[in-house]
């Protein structure tokens, strides 16, 4: 995947003119750490999980990414995520650059004293990597507020001081800011307002489909419920469920604590189970991938109906099947603006606990809705002045930013004395 990114990369910087030092600083992770975490299980016996923490650039500020915990984290792919972070700080006009964490693990598997074992391993293992001034932590795929309390007290026991803007995230009474639970899918959801007219979509009248029911993808079918749309599908890990008529997703989270799937819910018409697979193919005007990556490929992307795809995921639609929709005259919001809403409000907690004074929820909602909407406002210019895709003009306003950071530090040009 990370090759990949790098093409993209190369093709934007040849298309910009961007100083070819730029490509160069950007080509590879500037640090990327990897451990093994040895962990005491409840029968007593010991379980080694691999686990990385990759920084992949930090021009523009202290780096900033999750830590996902899932059986298929790799290298590749924490490397990947921390590439993409680069961009999405600068897409969002942060003071960050972008970092990654991950552990490879099936957190099903374990216990909550297992899970807290694991998470503390995680901090001891990556403490010098991390601070406030060098790589912020938070939460991803599979780790949420509680798994981010006990790091962030595992990171003060190790530094022997309060150091909540380490980690973001935390729960409210741990130095956690207001919106920040909802923020990635409140962010994707103002993208997507904001466009409303240019893409002319009817609330009222469009269909969604959602894939992942964790915290971004509920609280997106939420907002988008709330604004009149219909929820024709929802997925989670063990399946789907569509039903034309749509969900109250309020109703679909009652019973997936219930029975822990979505799949069983009852719609407000015939609702019957799909699998994943088909989710993704439904007959919608709005595609929310909200779990993985790569879920929409070469192989899939001719199925895809929906004409506007809100990437509220990280990378859930591959790169050659990205070039295809797009000619087929899809709208693909992209990730690193679509999901930037979480860092954006990630940035806020940093700034509360460094200053040590706390805003309001209208303070942090107003500022998040007046960023996303300015950034989205700009990326969406740039696609059409330059006949590019939402995903390259989304790139190009990233690599923009992160190319005067590089640049305010000399260039080639600077030492020759031009
Ligand atoms: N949480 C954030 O603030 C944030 C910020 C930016 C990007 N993201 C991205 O959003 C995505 C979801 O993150 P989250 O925080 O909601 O995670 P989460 O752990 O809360 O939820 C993940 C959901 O995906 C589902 N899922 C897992 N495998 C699946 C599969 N194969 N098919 C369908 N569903 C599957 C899970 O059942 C769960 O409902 C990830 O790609 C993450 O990187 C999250």
């Amino acid at each position: 995947m990370l090759a990949k990114a790098r093409q993209s990369l190369r093709a934007a910087c040849d298309q910009l003119n961007i100083h070819p030092d730029v490509y160069e600083e950007l080509k590879w992770p500037r640090e990327t750490l990897a451990a093994t975490l040895l962990i005491r299980m409840d029968d007593g016996s010991r379980r080694a999980f691999k686990a990385w923490r990759c920084r992949y650039n930090d021009r523009r500020g202290p780096t900033k990414g999750g830590i996902r915990f899932h059986p298929n984290v790799s290298l590749d792919e924490i490397e990947t995520l921390a590439f993409w972070m680069t961009f999405k700080c600068a897409v969002a006009n942060l003071p960050f650059g972008g970092g990654k964490g991950g552990v490879c693990v099936n957190t099903k598997e374990l216990s909550q004293t297992e899970l807290e074992r694991l998470s503390r391993a995680y901090i001891e293992a990556f403490a010098p990597f991390v601070g406030p001034d060098r790589d912020i932590l938070a939460p991803d795929m599979y780790t949420n507020g509680i798994v981010i309390a006990w790091m962030a007290d595992e990171y003060s026991s190790i530094t022997g001081q309060a150091s909540p803007s380490a980690l973001t995230g935390k729960p409210l009474a741990f130095g956690g800011t207001v919106g920040r639970v909802d923020a990635t899918a409140r962010g994707g959801y103002h993208a997507l307002r904001h466009l409303e007219k240019s893409l002319e979509i009817d609330p009222d009248n469009s269909k969604v489909a959602i894939q992942g029911f964790g915290n971004v993808g509920y609280h997106c079918a939420k907002l988008l419920h709330a604004d009149g749309y219909t929820i024709v599908g929802i997925s989670d890990s063990s399946g789907g469920i569509y039903d034309e008529k749509g969900f109250d997703p309020l109703a679909v989270m009652q019973h997936k604590h219930e029975t822990g799937s979505v799949q069983g819910a009852k719609g407000h018409g015939k609702t019957r189970n799909i699998t994943n697979a088909e989710l993704l193919e439904l007959d919608c005007d709005v595609l929310v991938p909200a779990a993985l990556e790569r879920q929409i490929t070469l192989e899939n992307c001719d199925r895809i109906k929906a004409r506007v795809i809100l990437e509220l995921a990280n990378g859930p639609v591959a790169p050659t099947a990205d070039r295809k929709l797009t000619e087929e005259g899809h709208i693909i919001i992209p990730d690193i603006l679509a999901n930037s809403g979480g860092v954006t409000v990630s940035h806020l907690e940093w700034v509360q606990n460094r200053s040590g004074y706390y805003w309001d929820a209208s303070e942090v909602a107003d500022h998040l809705k007046k960023t996303m909407e300015r950034e989205t406002q700009a990326i969406w210019a740039l696609h059409n002045e330059m006949s590019l895709s939402m995903r390259e003009a989304a790139y190009i306003h990233g690599l923009r930013r992160i190319a005067e950071s590089v640049e305010a530090r000399g260039t080639q040009a600077y030492f020759d004395g031009a």
